[in-house]
């Protein structure tokens, strides 16, 4: 039986889906909107309507229709879907509502949820988080937001675009601090643009709730009110209610899954995968990590590291990335060195209006291959993917050097962008 798809569409069928998809589908209808206000700079002066209800119906709508596709996938196939909290009783024995269940093979793929922070008032107020996010009936008029990560930005730029004053608290001097710090400038440029308030080096010491009406004092003496507040400071695992100790499954000191090279728990028979056990938080690394799993169980030689992981941030700009940045690789010892082109220099950016952003490429000076790559700008989710082809296919620079790309397109600026390697001019446009 395949356990990972026996447990999460158990949860589906009692609960929704509260990050990639909803979030994704929401972000299309906050930068449909975002676009439209943003092409008075080619001359089109759009008046846009945001019908709030409309926009998160579909997002449900698409929600649900993702679960029942995945319900019936379990169905026909022949899986036992179990609605209930799942614990250990003994070892390899999954108690959950009224059935209990023993195995040789178990996997655990709980995930993660939010992090709440220790604010004083603010476990009284309704708050939300991404649990309650996509539920959202009216578009909040002020929205306050406490945490500058990906879902901050991602939900909160979203926000903005579709009509709410919005207020970032940034705990310190950047937004997105997981990335380097010129992604961070253009993403706070970008916020801006949209008019969301920025405020950096700032703690929330109090909230209150009155009246439908969030306040939150900060250290800095300020007062800031709002309908909503969203809390978006980091992410926990699921392990409490798992009592994983019941199994002999040991938790690092953060109530992480401990896993070896193989999935493997401290527990024989036990596996674990995805966000539980402290893999890159993102949807296709839980669903590789279970064709990998799939693929450790049937004798194949892999391991969890033998792949090349890239995720993308769908703000916009987007970020596009993969593989190392030049400061990861020069702390692991490698000769490496970085290239950087910015959006005013990629004739197609120019011509669709984009000027926030720039590609990077990270290459090994020893061996000419590419270790990694940076790309903030317009849909860089989907361009990131020519480096992730060229890096899991373990191809040089020069690979990327010596191709011809399409005129005029994004994707041309990549060779363009390997060229500086050779000692080519920045390209002045339009003459790419
Ligand atoms: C708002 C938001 C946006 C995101 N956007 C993206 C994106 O665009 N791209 C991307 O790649 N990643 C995105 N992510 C991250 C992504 O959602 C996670 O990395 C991914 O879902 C992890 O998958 P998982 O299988 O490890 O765990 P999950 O998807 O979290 O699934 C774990 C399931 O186990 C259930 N569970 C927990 N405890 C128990 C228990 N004791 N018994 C039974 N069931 C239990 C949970 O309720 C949940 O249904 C986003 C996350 C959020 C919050
Ligand atoms: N596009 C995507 O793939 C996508 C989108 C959303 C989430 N995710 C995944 O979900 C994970 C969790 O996202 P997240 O945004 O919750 O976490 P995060 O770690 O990205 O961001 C949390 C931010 O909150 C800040 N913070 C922590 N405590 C704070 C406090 N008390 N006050 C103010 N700020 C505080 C942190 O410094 C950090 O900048 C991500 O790591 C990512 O892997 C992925």
């Amino acid at each position: 039986m395949d356990c990972r798809a026996h447990r999460q569409t158990h949860e589906q069928t009692r609960i929704k889906n509260r990050g990639c998809t909803p979030s994704k589908a929401f972000l299309a209808a906050a930068h449909a909107a975002g676009r439209a206000r943003q092409a008075k700079a080619l001359g089109i002066h759009a008046d846009v309507q945001v019908d709030f209800p409309e926009v998160m119906k579909r997002v449900r709508s698409i929600r649900d229709s993702f679960n029942q596709g995945v319900q019936k996938g379990l169905h026909d196939a022949g899986v036992t879907v179990v609605c209930a909290e799942a614990s250990f009783t003994g070892e390899r024995t999954v108690t959950g509502g009224d059935r209990t269940v023993q195995a040789p093979l178990v996997v655990i793929n709980t995930g993660t949820s939010s992090l709440i922070p220790n604010i004083p008032g603010l476990a009284d107020t309704p708050y939300l988080t991404n649990r309650n996010f996509f539920d959202l009936k009216e578009l909040p008029p002020r929205l306050l937001v406490i945490g500058a990560g990906y879902i901050g930005l991602e939900l909160g730029q979203g926000l903005a675009r579709l009509g709410s004053d919005t207020h970032l608290i940034v705990r310190g001097d950047r937004v997105l601090n997981h990335e380097e710090p010129d992604v961070s400038e253009v993403l706070a440029q970008a916020l801006q643009r949209d008019g969301i308030h920025l405020h950096f080096h700032v703690n929330t010491e109090k909230v209150m709730h009155a009246d439908g009406i969030f306040t939150l004092n900060l250290d800095n003496g300020q007062e800031l009110q709002g309908e909503a507040l969203l809390i978006v400071v980091g992410r926990k695992p699921n392990t409490q209610a798992l009592n994983v100790a019941a199994t002999g499954v040991e938790l690092d000191e953060k109530g992480f899954v401990k896993i070896d090279q193989q999935f493997r728990t401290t527990c024989e028979g036990v596996y674990a995968i995805g966000d539980v056990a402290d893999q890159p938080a993102f949807t296709h690394v839980s669903w590789e990590d279970y064709r990998r799993l799939k693929a450790i169980l049937c004798g194949e030689n892999r391991t969890r590291s033998d792949r090349v992981l890239g995720y993308a941030v769908y703000t916009e700009p987007q970020v596009g990335r993969v593989g190392m940045t030049i400061e990861s690789a020069q702390k692991k010892g490698i000769n490496a060195r970085c290239v950087t082109l910015p959006m005013a220099h990629i004739a197609r950016a120019i011509e669709w209006g984009h000027d926030l952003g720039f590609y990077r490429m990270v290459i090994d000076n020893d061996t000419d291959k590419i270790l990694g790559a940076t790309l903030v700008g317009y849909e860089t989710a989907e361009l990131v993917h020519v480096f992730l082809s060229l890096m899991e296919a373990g191809a040089t620079w020069q690979l990327l050097e010596q191709s011809v790309h399409i005129h005029p397109t994004y994707g041309e600026a990549l060779p363009s962008l390997a060229r500086l390697l050779v000692g080519d001019e920045m390209p002045s446009c339009p003459n790419m």
